[in-house]
């Protein structure tokens, strides 16, 4: 079948991409950007008529995306999968494709060029490579950089353009962290430091905090199959979603960016308790639907949700540990945006596999579970079902021998031959690159993660 592009165009897009120039990189054009930022970017370009803000896409680790999307002039579609019948749109705001792998030095020229003003990132909670505390100087990779190689990681390429540019830039995290922008910025501090110099652009360069939301599972072969019989050509770039999406970004711009209030984005003084709801409520339910619907044999997240003994956990969990945790962000009411969180995770036609939103726990928990758990130790509450999320990694990291997780062989070896409880929470907890002293020493979560680590070793 042919192949979509420019020439192939069964659908046009909103925007006419020949008419795009480049003033946006982003890093990691995985499944989400193409189906969220790509999305509101093309959006504002429509409504406003601009046409500076198409996006040139940097692609980490492999070279499929830009395989994808090369022979298709970098148009691909997004197939909208809600409750009634699915729907098809072509997008045009991405112009190209580098493969940071194959052409590191062409990824710190494109940052470094004076038109782009604006870099977006979704690479993933590991892709920052950091500590506890910062950034992780025993990286190999980010040792590699510090030492002057052409770089590799997405610290190393930010820092290196910067070296290189006059212009201000803004730098805008896209990835389900905690306080992003700051956490980003802290990262950039400490790779300088590491350096022992600071480029003089770094001064002005903001680092916007942003809050995104929108479920996009890994595309499959039946995805594509079912785009093109829509498309009526082939489109190997295909991205699903839901129809849900939102975006909340800090209003703390360098210079120049896209009008992304006009494509539907909100643009704000404080996203922290947007994101603070969204990490806590959405994405920690998630990681423990996914945790415990594994467990049970659920292949995906609609499917765990609709057990009736793991979707009363999940609302269990957002009532009685969450949401006593939270400072609603305005107008937001937090049990209503409850129900609405798990009215999308029961939506069937998204098929988003639990193995997929359980992978990378280590990274994911502090992010999403871990401040939830000190917030009501604080408050002198026993955090009881966010420990049963807690215990469910635990019990998962045991119970799967291919772990999918930055850190799988250090969580291997730690819970290497255990079957009791009480020995897999010690393990588990001990690892410090996930729990900090406070939680490690409180003698309640420790009670707590075994209780539930029992139960669920012998129920499950
Ligand atoms: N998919 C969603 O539903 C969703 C929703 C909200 C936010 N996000 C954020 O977007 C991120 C990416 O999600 P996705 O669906 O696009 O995933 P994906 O697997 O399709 O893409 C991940 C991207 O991250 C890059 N990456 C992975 N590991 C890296 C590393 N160690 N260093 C540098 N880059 C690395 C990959 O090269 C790829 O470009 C998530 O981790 C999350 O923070 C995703
Ligand atoms: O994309 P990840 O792997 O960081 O997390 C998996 C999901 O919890 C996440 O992607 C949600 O679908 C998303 O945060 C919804 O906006």
């Amino acid at each position: 079948m042919t192949r979509l592009s420019l020439t192939n165009l069964p659908v046009a897009p909103a925007v006419d991409p020949n008419a795009l120039s480049v003033g946006i990189v982003h890093l990691g054009i995985g499944a989400f950007h193409r189906a969220h930022q790509a999305v509101v970017t093309e959006r504002a370009a429509v409504a406003t008529g601009e046409t500076r803000w198409g996006i040139t896409g940097v692609s980490q680790r492999s070279a499929t995306v830009r395989d994808q999307l090369a022979p298709q002039d970098g148009l691909y579609s997004v197939l909208e999968r809600g409750l009634g019948d699915p729907s098809i749109q072509v997008i045009g705001s991405v112009r190209d494709v580098l493969t940071a792998p194959e052409d590191p030095e062409a990824v710190v020229a494109r940052i470094a060029d004076p038109a782009v003003s604006v870099v977006t990132l979704t690479v993933t909670e590991k892709g920052y490579r950091a500590a506890s505390d910062g950034l992780n100087l025993d990286d190999p990779e980010i040792q590699a950089d510090l030492a002057g190689r052409p770089p590799r990681t997405v610290i190393g390429q930010l820092a290196a353009a910067l070296a290189r540019r006059d212009e201000s830039l803004t730098i805008l995290s896209c990835d389900n962290l905690v306080a992003n922008g700051p956490f980003l910025r802290k990262l950039m501090v400490d790779y300088f430091d590491a350096l022992g110099k600071v480029p003089p652009a770094f001064e002005a360069t903001r680092f916007p905090a942003g809050m995104v939301d929108r479920i996009v599972p890994a595309t499959t072969a039946a995805d594509r199959d079912e785009a093109a019989r829509m498309l009526g050509v082939r489109d190997e770039a295909v991205v699903v979603a839901e129809p849900f999406l939102q975006w909340v970004i800090e209003n703390d711009f360098a210079g120049p960016r896209p009008a992304w209030e006009r494509g539907g984005a909100v643009l704000t003084a404080d996203v922290a308790p947007w994101e603070q709801a969204k990490l806590r409520m959405l994405n920690a339910t998630h990681s423990m639907l996914a945790y415990l619907g594994a467990l049970r044999g659920y292949e995906t997240i609609a499917e765990a949700v609709r057990d009736e003994e793991l979707g009363g956990l999940a609302r269990q969990l957002m009532t009685d540990d969450v949401i006593p945790t939270l400072t609603p962000p305005d107008g937001l009411d937090l049990p209503a945006y409850g129900a609405t969180v798990l009215e999308r995770f029961e939506n069937p036609a998204l098929k988003h596999r639990t193995r997929q939103v359980a992978m990378d726990g280590s990274v994911k928990l502090p992010v999403r579970m871990l401040g939830t758990v000190r917030d009501r130790l604080t408050a002198g509450a026993e955090p009881h079902t966010i420990s049963l999320a807690v215990a469910a990694w635990m019990v998962y990291v045991l119970r799967t021998p291919d772990l999918d997780d930055p850190q799988a062989p250090r969580l291997q070896s730690a819970v290497s031959g255990i079957t009791d409880p009480t020995k897999l929470v010690d393990a588990l907890l001990s690892i410090d690159t996930i729990f900090t002293p406070d939680l490690r020493d409180s003698t309640v979560f420790r009670d707590l993660l075994t209780t539930h680590t029992t139960a669920l070793l012998h129920h499950l």
